[in-house]
């Protein structure tokens, strides 16, 4: 197998979401979780993407694990590494953007690397370097309130210079209207004043066509799903890669379905409020969390006789006032583990109960699940949401499977039965 594009990300939802555009834009692409183990059967593909839990841990075990991955990568002929990072450039001041796109840099010498994390499939937009969710900058977005890295700063060269051990420049929109020509030349003005990392602007996916073919020209990006979507239409255009169709629906798999919802952002508090309506749902209580094992006991117990009429959901999900009172009782981090482990031993006793059709809503959490599930990799098959395919398993231990790992702001407000009427 000689990978067109290698891809490393930062988290599993991250990782399935940019699995579905690179699928949607005609590259044959897996998810694997982690590098693979040699044994794990992976169909002829032209791109991987290695699904890191990396966002919210230490930056220097963020560096190791992206440094081997990228290894792994490049190992298998992937001349390109897309580092994908989030569209909201999750992320604190500690890391772990800048330090991973720094190690990856040095490793494959790149000038100046290429930085967006612009969607605007999903509203996200990058304008004289400051990000846009919807039509409000960052740091008024419900990004504000996330419960792990709160976003303060729009402006994304200060952010990324507060990370990064180099100096971060600009392509504004004006250079990148003007076509990749102006791009390139823009880029090789930056690197030759050792300038290593440029943000640029993109409003619309012919901006990221643009930045996708000087990107494709380089070893290293950094991005959202967009220079996904830039990347993998500059590979096809440039006859690199022969389009597949996307979208394979696969076999039907049957057994029980449930969701669960770790995710505290607006859009998941509001598709919980929706799935009130068409399923039974369970709100867990934090304080009985962070207290031990009981409350997920609990939560399987109401679970199992329901199950058997049809779908249910498990949620921790709470406004940002309930979620900072319980930070400030056990700390964020010490709250945010506990929950997700909580959250992926309720995956783990629901599927051992016959559950073979899972949604989880949460980055961070779809980790904690997935982790727990033992799923090696991950097919793409149809898109449920912008951003979010159903997957199916590859070499889980649990046999045939589908799941949804939703990000937490994306997705519609029916999502859940959106998701459930497409995962049969
Ligand atoms: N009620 C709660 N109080 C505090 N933290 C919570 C609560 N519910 C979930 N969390 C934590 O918030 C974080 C949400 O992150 P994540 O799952 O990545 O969602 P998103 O995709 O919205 O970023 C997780 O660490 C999760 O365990
Ligand atoms: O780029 C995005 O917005 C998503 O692919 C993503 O990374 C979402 O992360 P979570 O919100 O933590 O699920």
């Amino acid at each position: 197998m000689t990978l067109a594009l290698g891809c490393i990300a930062d988290d599993y939802t991250g990782a399935s979401d940019l699995a579905n555009t690179l699928t949607r834009a005609g590259l044959r692409t897996v998810q694997t979780i982690g590098i693979p183990a040699d044994d794990l059967a992976l169909p002829e593909v032209d791109a991987v993407v290695v699904s890191l839990k990396s966002r919210s841990i230490e930056a220097g075990l963020a560096v190791s694990r992206s440094r081997a991955a990228d290894k792994w990568l490049r190992g298998r002929g992937a001349g390109h590494v897309l580092f994908k990072i989030c569209s909201t450039f999750d992320s604190t001041d500690a890391g772990n953007i800048g330090p991973v796109m720094d190690a990856l840099r040095a490793d494959c010498g790149e000038g100046a690397v290429l930085v967006t994390p612009a969607f605007p499939e999903t509203g996200r937009t990058v304008y004289q370097g400051n990000l846009f969710v919807g039509a409000v900058p960052l740091n008024e977005s419900p990004l504000k309130d996330h419960p792990l890295n709160p976003m303060h700063d729009s402006n994304l060269v200060r952010v990324l210079a507060r990370q990064s051990r180099t100096q971060v420049g600009l392509v504004d929109l004006a250079t990148v209207t003007r076509g990749a020509d102006a791009v390139r030349a823009r880029l090789a003005e930056l690197a030759a004043k050792g300038i290593g990392a440029a943000i640029v602007d993109a409003v619309f996916d012919r901006d990221l066509e643009t930045i996708g073919l000087v990107a494709a020209e380089h070893r290293l990006s950094v991005g959202a799903s967009g220079m996904g979507l830039g990347l993998a239409r500059a590979l096809v255009s440039t006859g690199r890669v022969k389009p597949a169709p996307s979208s394979e629906t696969g076999a039907a798999v049957g057994g029980l379905a449930a969701c669960l919802a770790g995710s505290c952002s607006q859009a998941t508090l509001q598709q919980i409020a929706n799935a009130e309506r068409i399923m039974p749902v369970l709100h867990l209580d934090p304080e009985r969390i962070v207290a031990g094992a009981a409350e997920a006991q609990r939560a399987l117990d109401w679970a199992r006789p329901r199950l058997a009429e049809g779908p249910v959901l498990i949620a921790s999900s709470a406004t940002p006032d309930a979620v900072a009172a319980v930070q400030a009782r056990h700390g964020r981090d010490a709250a945010g583990h506990a929950i997700e482990q909580a959250m992926a031993g309720i995956a783990e006793g629901l599927v051992q109960g016959g559950v073979r059709r899972l949604i989880v809503a949460g980055g961070e959490t779809s980790g904690a699940v997935v982790d727990r599930l033992k799923i090696p990799g991950f097919l793409v098959g149809v898109e449920i949401a912008a951003g979010v395919p159903v997957l199916r398993a590859v070499g889980a231990e649990a046999g045939e499977m589908l799941l949804a790992l939703k990000s937490g702001n994306f997705g519609g407000a029916e999502f859940f039965s959106d998701a459930l009427r497409l995962m049969c």
